[in-house]
């Protein structure tokens, strides 16, 4: 899994695509009950201009579409910092995120990496591991949701690169928008965290494509497709917490670095593969829909071809994941596409950076991954590698900071 559906729910694709990034941030309004930002006086038409408001009452990165370009990183507190060392990073962090998300440069620490650069899109998203709420004296107020993800079947983690005591996702259209962000990031922690872990991802960069459609993944998939829509009545239930009270209004985010076996799967048919995802790789549409069936066809997960059959096989990805599947179980996905060149055997080391937010885990990713780990026909292709698992606070109000109803409510 990786996009946003081919139906979108950005600013952007309310405004109809792209390029419609530029009214957001030229208007000036409130879109999606978050103050629109001005783009900086370098910001060029179009993608460069493009600008998603850091204040408001979610965090950006979680609805809108997928950028072209991310960094996971996690940080652990430093050994002698505790809850005001916190209290003081969340302020800069953030009062630096809604700057770059501006198109400002950064108060502190900066480099200039993207001073001629719009905010092309940047989003700042932050989270909080477990293993946060000890070191910051906050033990009694760690959510039980929280309790690390189980070990599933075939899991091969590397403890060096998963977990940590904040999470940072970082999204832009621009390769040095966002390593500017996470450099400027990184340098103003000195002193009061520690970076554990880093991770590049990217997607698809805004206008590769003629039509606005659902992004792929590296084995060519569409991908992304029956994610929850904003518009489904029950997409904040399935997406967003209600508590505790701090965390009301945030969300949960399971990250995880799935290597792909590419040159398995690339040896294969194209049948065979759509056999595996239970979907045509061509255009996404569902097994289950006949030839004249689109992306956006509903899986028919009882259908049956000419021989009887079952339309979409018993362990097609597709039937396995969905809801249907697993008691309702569901998340917003919104995962990226990694490579970093090639391990000793030399094969890629290339696959997905997933990232799913849910309401609560126990009702979203860990049922589902429970599954699919036994009876998923993809997973002979992936191997899960990183494990991480996050409590995303509701966004900050102007002039606030995120996590400040934990610190301070
Ligand atoms: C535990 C959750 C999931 C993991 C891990 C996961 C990995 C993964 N998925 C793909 C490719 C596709 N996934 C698709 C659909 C899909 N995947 C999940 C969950 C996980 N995927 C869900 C819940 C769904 C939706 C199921 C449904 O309701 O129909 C698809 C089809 C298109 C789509 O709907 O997005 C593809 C393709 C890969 C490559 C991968 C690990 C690398
Ligand atoms: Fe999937």
């Amino acid at each position: 899994m990786t996009q946003m559906g081919a139906q979108g729910f950005s600013r952007r694709a309310l405004l109809g695509g792209a390029g419609a990034g530029l009214a957001v941030g030229a208007i000036g309004g409130a879109v999606g009950g978050r103050a629109a930002a001005s783009p900086g006086p370098a910001a060029a038409p179009g993608t460069g201009a493009a600008a998603v408001p850091f204040h408001g009452p979610r965090q950006a990165g979680i609805v809108e579409p997928a950028q072209a370009r991310v960094h996971l990183a996690a940080f652990d507190l430093a050994p002698a910092a505790g809850r005001e060392q916190l209290r003081t990073l969340l302020r800069i962090w953030s009062a630096t995120a809604a700057r770059l998300t501006r198109g400002e440069p950064a108060d502190g620490h900066e480099n200039q990496i993207a001073l001629d650069a719009g905010p092309c899109s940047l989003t700042v998203t932050f989270g909080f591991g477990a293993t946060l709420f000890d070191k910051a004296g906050l033990a009694d107020r760690r959510p039980e949701a929280l309790a690390p993800l189980p070990a599933f079947p075939g899991d091969a983690l590397d403890p060096a690169r998963g977990d940590g005591d904040l999470w940072l996702q970082i999204g832009a259209d621009d390769a040095l928008v966002a390593f500017h962000a996470l450099r400027v990031l990184q340098r103003q922690a000195a002193g009061l965290a520690v970076p554990r872990w880093q991770m590049a991802g990217f997607g698809r960069t805004p206008g590769a494509t003629a039509r606005p459609t659902t992004g792929r993944n590296l084995m060519g998939q569409v991908d992304g497709t029956n994610n929850p829509k904003p518009d489904d009545p029950d997409f904040a239930a399935k997406v967003f917490a209600t508590g505790p009270a701090w965390l009301a209004g945030g969300s949960y985010a399971v990250v995880r670095r799935i290597r792909m076996l590419l040159d398995d799967w690339e040896n294969q048919p194209t049948d065979r593969q759509e056999r595996v995802i239970g979907r045509r790789k061509s255009d996404g549409a569902p097994l289950s829909g006949g030839p004249g069936a689109g992306e956006t066809t509903p899986v028919d997960l009882a259908a049956t071809g000419p021989d009887g059959t079952l339309a979409i096989a018993p362990d097609a990805h597709v039937r396995v994941a969905a809801p249907a599947s697993n008691g309702g179980a569901a998340m917003l996905r919104r995962g990226f596409s990694y490579q970093d060149g090639l391990l000793a055997d030399g094969s890629p080391d290339a696959g997905l950076l997933f990232v799913a937010f849910q309401a609560d885990p126990a009702r979203g990713f860990v049922p589902v991954q429970r599954r699919l780990a036994r009876g998923d026909g993809l997973s002979r292709f992936l191997r899960h590698e990183a494990s991480g698992l996050y409590a995303v606070p509701p966004g900050a109000p102007e002039g606030g900071y995120v996590g400040q109803q934990l610190l301070e409510g």
